[in-house]
C-alpha cells in the first residue's frame, strides 16, 4: 500500500519553545534535501554562501539546488505568473517526497525543531525532503494545497535570496544539531 507524503507530518510535533531536539543522540536516516527557489538569476554573493553552506550540508546528506525562473512564460498580470511558476514548482516535486513551504505567515520554528523536522521525514518513511521558496508574489494554490508543512524564517518578510541564505544556514545548523555538534549554542 502507498504510504501518503501527509503521513509524517500528520505527526509532527512542533514543540513550543527552544528545548533540545527529541533526536538528540539517535541515529537519524539521511534522507537527500532539496531546496527549490523560484527567482531571477541569483547575485554572486549569495551564490557563493549558498554553495558554501551545500557543501558543509553534503557532510551530511545529499543536497540539490533546483531552479525555477520567476515569470517563465511573461505574464502580463500577477495571477498568471503565480499560476505559471505554481506549475513548474508542482512539475519537480516527487510523489513520495515531503514538501516543506517556506512562508511568511508559516509555523514559527526554532532550530531546534527545524532538526526534529528533518529527522522525523527521515525517520518516517519520507524518499525525500523539498524545501521550496516561492517567487516575487509567493506561492500558488496547487504548493499550498500539496505542502506538508509551512514554515516561517522570521516575522520579516524576506527577498527570495535573503530567504535561500538563512534556510541553508538554518538546513546545515540542524544537522549539527542531529549530530550533536558544536556549532549550534
Ligand atoms: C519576496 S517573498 C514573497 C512575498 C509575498 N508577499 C508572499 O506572499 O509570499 C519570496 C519568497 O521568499 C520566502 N520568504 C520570504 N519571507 C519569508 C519568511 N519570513 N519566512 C519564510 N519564507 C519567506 C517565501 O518562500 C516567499 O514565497
Amino acid at each position: 500500500m502507498a504510504v501518503s507524503p501527509l503521513a509524517g507530518f500528520n505527526n509532527l510535533s512542533i514543540p513550543s519553545g527552544k528545548q533540545q531536539t527529541k533526536f538528540a543522540g539517535q541515529s537519524v536516516r539521511a534522507i537527500p534535501i532539496r531546496v527549490l527557489t523560484v527567482g531571477k538569476k541569483r547575485s554572486q554573493g549569495v551564490q557563493l554562501i549558498v554553495d558554501e553552506y551545500m557543501k558543509k550540508l553534503k557532510h551530511y546528506c545529499s543536497v540539490d539546488d533546483v531552479r525555477i525562473k520567476s515569470n517563465p512564460r511573461n505574464a502580463r498580470d500577477v495571477v498568471a505568473q503565480i499560476e505559471h511558476e505554481d506549475m513548474a514548482v508542482m512539475g519537480h516535486i516527487r510523489p513520495d517526497e515531503w514538501v516543506v513551504m517556506l512562508d511568511e505567515r508559516g509555523h514559527d520554528v526554532g532550530s531546534e525543531q527545524m532538526a526534529s523536522l528533518i529527522g522525523d521525514a527521515g525517520n518516517k518513511g519520507a524518499s525525500s525532503l523539498l524545501f521550496c521558496i516561492g517567487g516575487p508574489y509567493g506561492h500558488g494554490r496547487q504548493l499550498r494545497e500539496r505542502a506538508n508543512i509551512s514554515v516561517k524564517l522570521s516575522s520579516l518578510v524576506l527577498n527570495h535570496e535573503i530567504a535561500v541564505v538563512v534556510l541553508i544556514e538554518q538546513l546545515y545548523r540542524a544537522w549539527t544539531i542531529l549530530k550533536g555538534q558544536n556549532y549550534h549554542h
